[in-house]
């Protein structure tokens, strides 16, 4: 073999034998992926976070996808002559509102199985709605009414150990039923924290369309790449987190303090992102610690 083509080899071998004690220590164990924001407008990139799941799988780890699809929803909403109305980072929900979410969340889970199922694993898409996954009471946004916005009050998540011990993969999507059986639309970070908080996972990684939490979000350099749950009240308070990522810094928060071991903030941007995070000693993007896990646990 040509001296460039051994190092190649050689090199492979290396990423394999590093991703070793990764291997062990997540072996059979349940990993959330919440899946939203432009990494799942982009075709490309939706195929490399599907693959990584699928290895996930393969490797001995037990993933969940939880979904989102909050663009292609405001899509379809403008479709029909609407306008896609957020307030306080959710969507005013109405009856037809509703029910477009409902089918756009149900087709993007389906087109994620098709994805899983060319590769050669078993997924199955459910909604919060299938065997009493997500119950939900009506949530208020400062007061207002906001339609049928769910607030989770229940996870059963029978149906997630039913479906991984027969070996498939769950893909869920956030909507979930009242105790009238009415219809609501769920924020995916809150269903893949209630989830993850309820099958107690060993890690909860959100995966976004930015780099992880900044300090300062005008300074690209303020990346913070580890944060306790402290750290994160204190970021929270200072007033700098804001958008989308208030509620998903809450939802990590909740999360570590509820007995999910490792959460992460990953840019569903990077190609493998999920692969680089778990599997290298480098680690990517933020990540939320409780007060007793040492930092820098990638080192
Ligand atoms: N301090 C901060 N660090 C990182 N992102 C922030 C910060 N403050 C506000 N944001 C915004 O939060 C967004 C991520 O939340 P969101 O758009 O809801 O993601 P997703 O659609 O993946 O759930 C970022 O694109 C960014 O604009
Ligand atoms: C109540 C509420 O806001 N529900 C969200 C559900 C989808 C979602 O959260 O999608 P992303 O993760 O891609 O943003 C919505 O209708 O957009």
């Amino acid at each position: 073999m040509e001296e460039k083509n051994m190092a190649e080899v050689l090199e492979k071998a290396e990423v394999l034998i590093e991703a070793l004690p990764y291997i062990q220590r997540f072996n059979r164990k349940i990993i959330v992926v919440k899946y939203g924001g432009s990494a799942m407008i982009d075709e490309e990139l939706k195929k490399h976070v599907i693959q990584d799941v699928t290895l996930l799988k393969l490797v001995g780890f037990k993933p969940i996808i939880v979904h989102g699809g909050g663009k292609e929803i405001s899509k379809w909403v403008e479709k029909s002559g609407m306008e896609p109305v957020f307030i306080n980072g959710l969507r005013k929900t109405d009856e037809a509102t509703m029910e477009i979410a409902e089918m756009v969340l149900n087709r993007v889970g389906k087109s994620l199985v098709t994805l899983v199922e060319e590769l050669g694993v078993k997924a199955i898409s459910i909604s919060g709605k299938d065997g009493g996954l997500l119950k939900v009471q009506k949530k208020y946004s400062q007061g207002k009414d906001i339609g049928y916005v769910g607030e989770i009050t229940e996870v059963d998540p029978k149906i997630l150990y039913d479906l991984l011990e027969k070996d498939f993969l769950p893909i869920v999507c956030p909507i979930g039923l009242d105790e009238q059986f009415d219809t609501y639309n769920i924020n995916a970070d809150d269903a893949a924290c209630a989830i993850a908080k309820a099958v107690q996972a060993e890690k909860l990684a959100f995966l976004t369309d930015i780099e992880g939490v900044y300090k300062d979000p005008q300074d690209k350099n303020s990346l913070i790449s580890e944060l306790t749950v402290n750290e994160a009240k204190e970021l929270l308070a200072s007033g700098n987190i804001g958008g989308g990522m208030l509620p998903k810094l809450n939802s990590c928060i909740d999360a570590i303090m509820n007995g999910v071991s490792r959460v992460h903030i990953l840019d569903g941007r990077i190609a493998h992102c999920l692969l680089l995070e778990i599997f290298t000693n480098k680690g990517i993007g933020t990540a939320i610690l409780g007060e007793k896990e040492t930092k820098f646990y990638h080192e």
